[in-house]
């Protein structure tokens, strides 16, 4: 196929869809493809001005995805059974006949809560028009959903989406924020108390683990762009996932996370222990003496195995075989470092994403041990409803599928910017020095959005 401008690979698009026989069509969703030339993804994702806009980029990988519009949607903003979801992505993994139709989305970190407007507990989205990367070879993507649709009307909503792409306008500079207040839920005194608790050996006995989290409200005069402060924050973490989803021109989600939840390549699957963590030195040889002490340090390599053995036994259900016996490495990032291990596993065939999805998440690297327990004690006592904050973003597709945990995040809003930070609770764990952790954890971001 040849390679042309996207403005060019637009019209053909239309051209194509003009002389497109609708009644020959017997898949339900319907993907055409053209290749095009090299563009940068995030100028164009900020340029848009359709929604839903998303842009995702795995970590250490030369591949990334922009994409507006939607087609077809599974949203569930109220609640959601297991059933339901399980039901529901059956029925779409029928329509996923072409193993390159992606479906984007979340699933917010409890789904028994209430989450963010827009978000909801579940949404994933079927774009209209995508934008892929990979290497040096780029793509556009254009998507009809014809099961039970109007198929004329589908193919006049496609050509409509086609007419309202914008073409990319160069990122803006970063600019700082002006933060006028900062609100910490739970603020240092009440985290104190949780710690304690936490910590007190007869809850400790029965629930060894809990990873508690901190909303950091910022107010501010002007809301920075989403994407813009994505680039940023993807310059200093190259090693991370970087993802953003934007439903509407009001509230957006932006990520630069370290963990993997798991990347599915047919019955492959990766997946990790990414928990405990110390700060970075300044110079080599103090950043080498910190990732010793960490290896070396008893608390953090118990919080790491806490997260370790929770994974090795859900995958045994699922799984033919599992690898768990990589050695402890150390994961780096621009402020901060991580405990981190390797886990593959060979998966049974019957065995899809939802289940997957079901089994893993919450990690104890964001819930805790027992599952059950601490997810209890975070609805009671966290004080706030963590949304997307920790859940699970990625996509969904019949041969491949990849999600991250949704840590190191940030929504914007108008006027307001929300951080999230959390920690991993265990036996040992000193409440001024696990505070000082969520800092180190959103010093990053801070250190983009304000004179820091
Ligand atoms: C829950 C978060 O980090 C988790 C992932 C890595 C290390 C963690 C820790 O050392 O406590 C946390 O389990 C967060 O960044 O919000
Ligand atoms: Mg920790």
């Amino acid at each position: 196929m040849s390679v042309t401008s996207l403005s060019q690979a637009v019209k053909s698009l239309q051209q194509r869809l003009n002389e497109l026989n609708l009644f020959d069509v017997q898949a339900p969703v319907l993907q055409l493809q053209q290749q095009i030339d090299a563009l940068p993804l995030m100028a164009w994702i900020a340029s848009q001005q359709t929604f839903p806009k998303i842009y995702w980029h795995g970590r250490n990988t030369d591949a990334e995805a922009a994409a507006v519009g939607s087609c077809h949607q599974i949203f569930f903003e109220q609640s959601v059974s297991d059933e339901q979801l399980a039901s529901v992505y059956q029925q779409q993994l029928g329509c996923l006949a072409e193993p390159d139709i992606r479906y984007y989305g979340g699933i917010a970190f409890d789904r028994r809560e209430s989450s963010w407007p827009e978000f909801g507990r579940v949404r994933f989205v079927l774009p209209r028009i995508e934008l892929r990367r990979q290497d040096e070879h780029y793509q556009l993507l254009l998507n009809l959903h014809l099961a039970d649709k109007d198929p004329q009307q589908e193919l006049q909503l496609a050509q409509t989406a086609l007419g309202a792409l914008v073409p990319a306008a160069p990122l803006a500079p970063p600019r700082k924020t002006e933060v006028l207040a900062r609100c910490d839920t739970p603020d240092q005194q009440r985290w104190q108390q949780l710690v304690s608790m936490v910590t007190e050996p007869e809850f400790n006995a029965q629930t060894p683990k809990v990873v508690l989290s901190r909303h950091t409200q910022l107010k501010v005069a002007d809301t920075p762009d989403p994407w813009t402060v994505l680039a940023s924050w993807q310059g200093r973490n190259p090693n991370s996932f970087q993802f953003g989803f934007q439903f509407s021109a009001e509230r957006s989600f932006i990520s630069c996370t370290p963990e993997r939840l798991f990347q599915r390549h047919e019955q492959q699957l990766k997946t990790e222990a990414l928990a405990g963590t110390t700060v970075r030195g300044i110079t080599e040889a103090q950043d080498q003496l910190l990732a010793q002490q960490l290896l070396d340090d008893a608390k953090n390599s118990v919080e790491n195995q806490f997260v370790r053995s929770h994974i090795l036994a859900e995958l045994a259900k699922l799984s033919d075989s599992v690898d768990g016996d990589a050695p402890l490495a150390i994961f780096k990032l621009n402020h901060i470092q991580h405990l981190h291990r390797i886990i593959r596993a060979k998966l049974k065939h019957s065995v899809n994403d939802f289940q997957l999805l079901q089994a893993m998440h919450p990690t104890p690297a964001v819930g805790g041990v027992p599952k059950q327990n601490a997810l209890d004690f975070i609805r009671e006592y966290e004080g706030y409803n963590r949304g997307w904050y920790a859940g699970a973003c990625g996509y969904l597709s019949r041969h491949v599928s990849e999600f991250a945990v949704a840590i190191r995040s940030a929504l914007l809003e108008p006027g307001t910017i929300n951080l999230f930070a959390g920690a991993g609770i265990l036996a040992g764990s000193d409440p001024q020095s696990e505070w000082q952790e969520l800092e180190n954890k959103i010093a990053t971001i801070m250190s983009i959005l304000v004179d820091f």
